[in-house]
């Protein structure tokens, strides 16, 4: 089990405070998405909250120990994460790559046991790469490549997860697969935090969702909570069909709000 608060953080890249006086709560067992415009600030919050990046103000907590007192590898073996769209730079195999997630949990020097192999071995599977094992990662498809990524992460074994944009290069099986994935990770009790711009996907599958606007929480709720016609207006300004009363919330973006 791992726990995450933030209280009153900011963040500051360039000029502009990119995370702006956000306080919030992560508990394991729900599956919590992270929403908001291009430029919101949502991957500067999820790399505030792993430590990642210097805040101006306010503090983090994990596990409640103040995360600028763990190391990065007490935060990595607690916390998977799974940055945004990543470049790979070195023609690794596939499960070579895939291994690099159980480096947390290693020495310097150490190999990898046959309990870690196996670990790669099941997030391949569940990433449904296994199939790529072999391959060079340099030389996959996008989708492919983000597979692999995900099964990283998931190699960690860590009780929290946290995907940033997960879905993005998906096909739309891949992207129910990734989806139903996430919330078996929540539902047996790990935290699960991911960044998503599908709103459909975000209404039917997350449990709360965090609404992030130029740098600020603007809402923080269940997705019927968070997702109004007049949110969707004022921070998206998009209008939207809003059918609540299907087996799962639908919200399907119609249009873009003129001035
Ligand atoms: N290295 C940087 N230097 C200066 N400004 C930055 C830097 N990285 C990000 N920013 C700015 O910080 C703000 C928040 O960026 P962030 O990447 O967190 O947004 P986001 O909500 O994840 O966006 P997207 O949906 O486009 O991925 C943006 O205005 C961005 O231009």
């Amino acid at each position: 089990m791992v726990t995450i608060r933030a209280q009153d953080i900011s963040v500051r890249l360039g000029r502009h405070p990119a995370v702006d006086g956000v306080t919030l709560a992560l508990e394991p067992g729900q599956l919590v998405g992270i929403i908001g415009p291009n430029g919101a600030g949502k991957s500067t919050l999820i790399r505030a909250l792993l430590g990642l990046t210097k805040l101006v103000g306010g503090e983090i907590e994990i596990d409640g120990s103040p995360a600028a007192r763990l190391s990065r590898q007490e935060i990595a073996r607690r916390i998977a994460y799974l940055p945004q769209g990543q470049t790979l730079h070195w023609p690794l195999l596939v499960e070579r790559l895939v291994a690099l997630g159980r480096m947390p949990h290693l020495g310097p020097l150490s190999r990898l046991s046959p309990h870690d192999e196996a670990l790669v071995d099941a997030a391949l599977a569940r990433a449904d790469v296994l199939h790529l094992k072999g391959r060079v990662a340099t030389e996959l498809s996008g989708g492919e490549r983000a597979r692999v990524l995900l099964a990283r992460a998931l190699a960690v074994g860590a009780p929290g997860l946290i995907a940033d944009e997960p879905l993005a290069a998906l096909d739309p099986g891949h992207q129910i697969d990734v989806m139903d994935l996430l919330k078996a990770e929540a539902s047996a009790g790990s935290l699960v935090v991911t960044v998503l711009h599908d709103l459909g996907m975000a209404a039917r599958y997350c449990d709360r969702l965090l609404l992030m606007d130029k740098g600020k929480l603007v809402a923080d709720g269940a997705p019927l909570e968070v997702l109004t016609e007049q949110s969707l207006a004022e921070v998206y300004g998009i209008s939207a069909c809003i059918e609540p009363d299907r087996d799962w919330p639908l919200i399907l973006p119609t249009g873009r709000i003129k001035d």
